[in-house]
């Protein structure tokens, strides 16, 4: 257990990440008072039932009162409203971070409504499941996981220290970069695979040739994996597809090319290319698993949300 680093501890938003974060930060003793706040009555009494945190507010102002840390939880297009919102109340030099997914949109929809005096450090913890909701939430998620800040240049490094200390309290690792890399790099790593995801479990849910109980009965383990991050809350992933639209078309875009040339490789009997291409991607695999980075078989079906 060590000291804790903060006084209060505000999370605005309860759902998978910040019902993590509760239990992370109350495991390892990060902040002597934990305040929750989210817009539902019925998602504040679930995470009073499941004792996520010492005091529970459905007005977010009230909530961020005298807090030294305020992690905004919701989804990315939540951020500007929850904000504008909080502002006024915020404690002259708290920490305001976030979790968001995707980091330039935040940056431009929280920054204009930062009080001076306030340290806005935007976070992107790479940690996740495909279910939601307190319910969702364990202790660990952050463990061995990256956790991105995203400091504008004028942040006192004093404060962005302080914020790391936290995530590497939560298990994580910290790495710093512009807002817009982030949503580049993100872009290919976490939400490309998810976009493809919808549209295969899609593709596959249209097939008039092939049944749906056929689909479901025979789904092997690669139609599975899909399925899993294609059950992903829709608006979590609608608002990062809404807020990350140029990077992730740019990658699309590639995406596209790429196919185009696998298509060709198999319309023509490419055996070499298909094994060249398949040989490559095979090492990227296992540079993963080498990086301690792999999550093959977690059992993420034990905190299944029931909200
Ligand atoms: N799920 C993941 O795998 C994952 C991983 C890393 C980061 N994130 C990011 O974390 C954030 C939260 O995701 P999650 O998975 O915890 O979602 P979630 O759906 O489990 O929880 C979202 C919470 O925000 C609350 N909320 C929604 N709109 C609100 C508003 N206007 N005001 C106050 N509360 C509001 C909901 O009631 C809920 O408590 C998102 O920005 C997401 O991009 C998600
Ligand atoms: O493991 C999963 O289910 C996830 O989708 C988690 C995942 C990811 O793509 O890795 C999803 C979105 C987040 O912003 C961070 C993590």
């Amino acid at each position: 257990m060590s000291d804790p680093l903060f006084d209060r501890l505000t999370l605005i938003g309860i759902g998978l990440i910040g019902s993590s974060i509760a239990l992370a930060a109350r495991q390892h003793g990060l902040a002597k008072e934990i305040v929750v706040s989210t817009r539902s009555e019925a998602t504040l009494r679930r995470a009073e039932e499941l004792n996520l945190g010492d005091s529970y507010y459905l007005d977010a102002a009230q909530a961020v009162e005298g807090a030294d840390l305020v992690i905004l939880c919701v989804p990315v297009g939540a951020n500007e409203g929850v904000a504008r919102w909080i502002a006024p109340a915020l404690k002259q030099g708290a920490i305001l971070t976030d979790v968001g997914s995707t980091k330039g949109s935040v940056v431009r929809q929280v920054q204009p409504h930062v009080p001076a005096g306030v340290h806005f450090i935007p976070g992107h913890p790479i940690a996740g499941t495909e279910h939601s909701g307190p319910d969702a939430g364990f202790a660990s998620l952050f463990e061995n996981r990256w956790c991105i800040l995203t400091p504008a240049a004028d942040i006192d490094p004093a404060a962005t220290e302080k914020l790391s200390a936290f995530w590497r309290a939560c298990g994580s690792n910290v790495d710093t970069m512009d807002a817009d890399h982030h949503d580049l790099v993100l872009a290919i790593v976490s939400h490309l695979p998810h976009i493809i995801a919808y549209n295969i479990v899609g593709t596959a849910a249209d097939l008039e040739t092939v049944t749906s109980s056929e689909v479901i009965k025979y789904s092997a383990s690669g139609f599975r994996d899909f399925t899993r991050l294609a059950a992903s809350d829709p608006t979590m992933w609608r608002d990062i597809c809404l807020s990350n639209k140029d990077a992730i078309l740019e990658m699309l875009a590639r995406f596209s090319e790429d196919l185009s040339a696998l298509q060709r490789a198999i319309r023509w009997g490419d055996g070499d290319g298909l094994f060249d291409l398949f040989t490559r991607t095979r090492g990227i695999r296992r540079s993963i698993i080498e990086a301690g980075q792999e999550t093959d078989a977690p059992d993420f079906g034990r905190h299944q949300s029931k909200s």
